[in-house]
């Protein structure tokens, strides 16, 4: 089981100050694959990285590098012998050394050479190997140490918000260079962060982490298209939300009724909704749109707030019917003023119906 995956996490717990800051935690990153633990701040994403790098140990569960447990029950291999390159914000590269002696800090002397040079052309610092780390911008910086921390061919990185010490314009370019350069040495990757448009940009695969658990695993398309419950939904996006309640699998709302298969009558459920999956209309003589099959019902509203955000617009409306704020995105050229009335439907196949938990 254990020999088609590069790492594979199984069953990880932590407890720290009485808590459990990781539980029960699994995972498998194969070759060439980025797996990134997106999650909120405090989750127990740099614990768990932490624990698969070996300088924290685990208090229940295995990891295995290539089918081999490195960590688990009776079993602690040291970090170094792990195989395993290491990748964080704060990477500090030695300041007394030139960027070549940097990244061939941590190879056999013979090796080193070609090695090093292959790595520098590859990350696009081919002419900087004999400068020195302060006379290279933040971005080469940061350049040298993905070069540095892939020199021995580790057979898994684990990367900790790499880029974030990074200025926005130049993350982008970084971390498609990145992502290219650790492709093509077929490393398999499991990259921390806390913001989902890095996780969409770079993963594979995104394991959803909340209070020390993965809530979800699955590719960036489909966990922004099928999020598993309200709170993931909105982690990826600003969401609206409409209230209802179950009387025969079927909820009425003022944009129409809604499908809930299997949800028993009675049960409260909170149907979520992107604001680019609103869809706004003139009022025409106090007439909104038809209704149709895809859009629903239209529901009327007034705008309280519209702000130019570049290529879209945000458009804040108070809904009649309860008073309630929704947000539709739309594209820029439209700019409603304050008091507008205007109607919203929304695309129901975007829409997420959740049953409200009691708790
Ligand atoms: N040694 C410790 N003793 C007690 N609690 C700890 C210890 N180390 C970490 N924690 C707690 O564990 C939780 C998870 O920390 P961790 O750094 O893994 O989260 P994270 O998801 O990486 O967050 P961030 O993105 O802010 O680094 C936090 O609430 C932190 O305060």
């Amino acid at each position: 089981m254990g020999e088609s995956y590069r790492l594979e996490v199984q069953n990880l717990t932590r407890r720290l100050g009485g808590r459990e800051i990781v539980r029960d935690l699994s995972l498998q990153v194969a070759a060439g694959q980025v797996t990134c633990l997106l999650g909120p701040s405090g989750c127990g994403k740099s614990t768990t990285l932490r624990m698969i790098a070996g300088v924290d140990r685990p208090d229940a569960g295995r990891v295995l590098v290539e089918g081999a447990e490195v960590s688990g029950p009776g079993m602690f291999v040291p970090p170094e012998a792990r195989n395993i390159g290491l990748m964080f914000q704060d990477f500090a590269l030695f300041p007394h050394l030139t960027v070549a002696r940097n990244v061939g800090f941590g190879l056999p002397r013979g090796a080193a050479r070609g090695r090093v040079e292959e790595l520098l052309e590859r990350v696009g610092l081919a002419g900087h190997a004999g400068k020195y780390p302060h006379e290279l911008s933040g971005g080469e910086q940061q350049r040298v140490a993905l070069a540095r921390a892939l020199a021995p061919k580790p057979r898994v990185m684990l990367m900790d918000e790499p880029f974030s010490g990074l200025d926005m314009r130049l993350r982008d370019d970084i971390r498609d260079q990145t992502l290219s350069v650790l492709k093509e040495e077929g490393t398999a990757v499991l990259l921390v962060t806390h913001e989902p448009d890095e996780a969409m940009r770079m993963a594979d695969e995104i394991a959803l982490m909340r209070e020390g658990e993965i809530v979800q695993h699955g590719a960036p398309y489909t966990i922004y298209n099928n999020p598993v419950d309200r709170k993931a939904a909105a982690f990826f996006s600003d969401i609206n939300v409409l209230r209802g309640k179950v009387e025969g699998a079927l909820t009425e709302t003022a944009f129409g009724t809604f499908l809930a298969p299997g949800v028993p009558d009675g049960q409260e459920v909170e149907i979520v909704i992107r604001p680019q999956h609103l869809t706004i209309d003139l009022d025409r003589a106090g007439r909104g749109p038809n209704p149709t099959e895809s859009h629903g019902m239209p529901a009327r509203g007034v705008v309280e707030r519209a702000r130019f955000m570049g290529r879209e617009s945000l458009v804040e409306l108070k809904m009649d019917h309860d008073g309630a704020v929704l947000r539709a995105t739309i594209p820029s050229v439209f700019l409603p003023k304050p008091g507008t009335v205007l109607w919203l439907t929304i695309r129901r196949d975007r829409c997420f119906l959740f049953p409200v938990r009691t708790k």
